[in-house]
């Protein structure tokens, strides 16, 4: 190998941008099996590094590893604004999952993840099954939301964070947490979003709600009396409040002048396409729930679930998010920041107590 061809490499890796702190990066192969994945471990001041496994087909593995190195940096802020004792981390494999993924390629996966010791805790994400996770666990114990150590679906838990964010929203925009004639616009009726529609009926909320899979409407206007609109239409509709629960991205220059509702808390991960719109929602008065923080309860319920389940203490940790979301907007009202920023920075001021060597 020459020169040029080292520096080459060195710059794709050691300098690529989304390298901040990391701490340690495996490029994992199986022959066999034809795995090829990154495990990418962030931060452990507070803990092993929690995060999800994705099955995707990359295009190539500088995009897996781009990924891999964001995803697992924002698993850190998140588990630290959870308030759990763990830090982030991610992993990537690069297949296909429904024409390459196999049994082999998830256990030759599970042998890396035993070869980390425990700094890396792995648990479902996008393309990954119950079965793929408990192929994994024949050989590694750090794994968490199978059978044997989970209480199955996360869904519920964020959706109930996702409620319980909701509500701390309309709080601090309303002054009052009922939501009884509060009109929300629910986009995406998926595990989370209809479950969260289901609590908003509850609640007494009017709901317009969105999906681009027919079926799921109809059961929604059936079940809730919701009204229906095309999914473009979702963010703005005649709303108090807007729920995205689908995509990410959806919140950027073209949606958010024609955001009619004065709240927008949704369980969708990576909301805001770039950060300049966090700042032009805040410059039309409309309060943002930031995504990790209020959609953090699935991974409290990976985190925290016992075998067998006494689910009270997640449920806790979950509704927590609602007073964690308080806390965001008054301090964000005080600093005249987006309650974004505040997030971000509650999540580094935990890991620097905890670690005072990165003040
Ligand atoms: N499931 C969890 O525990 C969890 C945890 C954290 C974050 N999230 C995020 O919340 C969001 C929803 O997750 P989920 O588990 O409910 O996913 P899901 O796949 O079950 O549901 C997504 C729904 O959105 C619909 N949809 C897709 N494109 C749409 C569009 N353009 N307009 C309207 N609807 C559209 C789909 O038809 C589907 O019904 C995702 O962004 C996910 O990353 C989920």
């Amino acid at each position: 190998m020459n020169a040029l061809h080292t520096s080459v490499h060195h710059s794709a890796v050691f300098d690529h941008p989304e390298m901040g702190d990391h701490e340690n990066i495996v490029f994992a192969k199986d022959k066999d099996s034809g795995l090829s994945a990154i495990i990418a471990v962030h931060d452990t001041t507070l803990g092993p590094a929690l995060g999800g496994c994705r099955v995707w087909p990359y295009e190539n593995p500088a995009d897996a590893l781009t990924d891999a190195l964001r995803l697992s940096r924002g698993m850190t802020y998140k588990n630290a604004l959870a308030g759990l004792d763990l830090g982030g981390g991610k992993a990537v494999i690069m297949a296909c999952p429904r024409k390459e993924k196999s049994a082999e390629m998830m256990e030759a996966f599970g042998r890396h993840v035993e070869r980390l010791s425990g700094t890396y805790i792995t648990a479902e994400d996008v393309g990954v099954s119950p079965e793929d996770m408990e192929a994994v666990a024949l050989h590694t114990d750090h794994v968490r939301g199978t059978s044997a150590t989970g209480l199955g679906d996360p869904s519920p838990y964020t959706a109930l964070g996702v409620f319980e964010g909701i509500k701390a929203s309309a709080h601090h925009v309303f002054g009052n947490r009922d939501l009884d004639g509060k009109t929300v616009s629910v986009q995406g009726l998926g595990h989370v979003g209809y479950d969260v529609a289901r609590q908003l009926h509850a609640a007494g909320a009017k709901l317009i709600v969105s999906d681009i899979h027919a079926p799921a409407v109809a059961r929604a206007v059936e079940e809730f009396g919701a009204n229906a609109v095309d999914p473009s239409e979702a963010h703005r509709a005649a709303a108090d409040i807007f729920v995205p629960c689908a995509l990410g991205a959806g919140l950027n220059a073209r949606t958010i002048p024609q955001i009619q509702a004065r709240i927008v808390a949704g369980a969708a991960n990576n909301q805001l396409q770039t950060p300049a719109d966090g700042n032009a929602l805040k410059e039309r008065g409309i309060l943002y729930a930031p995504d990790y923080a209020i959609n953090a309860g699935g991974v409290i319920s990976i985190a925290l679930a016992e075998p067998g389940g006494n689910d009270e203490h997640v449920r806790e940790k979950t509704r927590a998010i609602g007073e964690t979301l308080a806390l965001i907007f008054e301090r964000a009202k005080r600093e005249e920041t987006t309650p974004e920023k505040i997030a971000d920075k509650i999540a580094e001021e935990k890991l620097a107590s905890a670690n005072p060597r990165r003040n």
